[in-house]
């Protein structure tokens, strides 16, 4: 899957999204989302984590500019943002007749139309293979468990190798191995050269995996950075009115105590 890296990072600036009259975003800019790297959006529930993803996924309308490769993404047709863009929505339908395989392979040929049988097989096979759910190809949709559900829908997106991979809460049913699993992949793909942003509410794993993690809150960019500058008592107190410490465990991975609320 090194094919198809990101020509250059995505640049998000002055963007105003919002729902009817209600403004969620106002002429926000967000750091550089550098390709490479995983950059994770986090803040607390209705901070506009999910409306940000949709909107540089173009599921939303949104004004300003998302700078990609030289272009506005907001200026694309959604035929050619989609083929660059992946997303992965927070939930995926529970009754769906399709095998986890076949619905791998809708995905891909719904951008990929020339694609020869055998080519579209390997392929899904492949990224049913990278997610570790090669065992439950034949498994109709309706009848997987939540989290293998949250897997299968991370293989449709995987499958197209889109230049920017987008994924909302991709861990939130998933167990801690599979949690850790996931993370992976997606590093993997980041070191592959393209751009992956992905929301997480879980902050112990956002401090482990992110290279670049943004704080969203009331609308607008709280902090960004590392999580070894941005992840602190005092913005766990300012954005999520908690009162905890942030630890360092002796392999290097970042830990939370919450003492409280703040
Ligand atoms: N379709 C919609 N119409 C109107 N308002 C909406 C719509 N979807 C979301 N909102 C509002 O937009 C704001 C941001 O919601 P969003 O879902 O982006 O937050 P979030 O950070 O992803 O939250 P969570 O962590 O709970 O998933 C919230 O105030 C929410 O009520």
């Amino acid at each position: 899957m090194t094919d198809n890296p990101a020509k250059g990072p995505l640049d998000v600036q002055g963007l105003t999204v919002r729902y009817g009259r209600t403004v969620i975003f106002n002429d926000v800019d967000l750091p550089t989302i550098q390709p490479g790297e995983v950059s994770v959006f986090a803040g607390p529930n209705g901070a506009g984590k999910s409306t940000l993803l949709r909107a540089l996924a173009g599921m939303i309308r949104a004004s300003g500019e998302i700078l990609y490769d030289g272009r506005n993404l907001l200026d694309l047709t959604a035929r050619r943002r989609a083929e660059l863009v992946g997303f992965m929505p927070q939930s995926i339908a529970a009754t769906n007749g399709l095998t986890v395989l076949d619905s791998v392979l809708a995905s891909l040929r719904l951008f990929s139309p020339g694609i020869s049988a055998q080519r579209s097989q390997d392929a899904a096979l492949s990224a049913l293979e990278r997610i570790g759910i090669l065992h439950l190809a034949m498994r109709p949709l309706g009848q997987l468990s939540g989290g293998q559900r949250q897997l299968a829908s991370l293989a449709q997106s995987l499958v197209r190798k889109p230049q920017i991979l987008l994924l909302d809460e991709p861990t939130s049913a998933l167990d801690l191995r599979h949690q850790v699993e996931v993370m992976s992949v997606m590093k993997s793909v980041a070191r592959e050269g393209r751009i992956v942003i992905v929301v997480l509410h879980d902050l112990s794993l956002a401090a482990n995996w992110a290279d670049q993690l943004i704080f969203l809150h009331d609308g607008r960019v709280a902090d960004a950075g590392t999580p070894a500058d941005v992840l602190t008592s005092d913005l766990l107190r300012s954005v999520y009115r908690v009162s905890a410490r942030v630890g360092r465990a002796a392999g290097g991975g970042a830990y939370l105590a919450v003492d409280g609320l703040a």
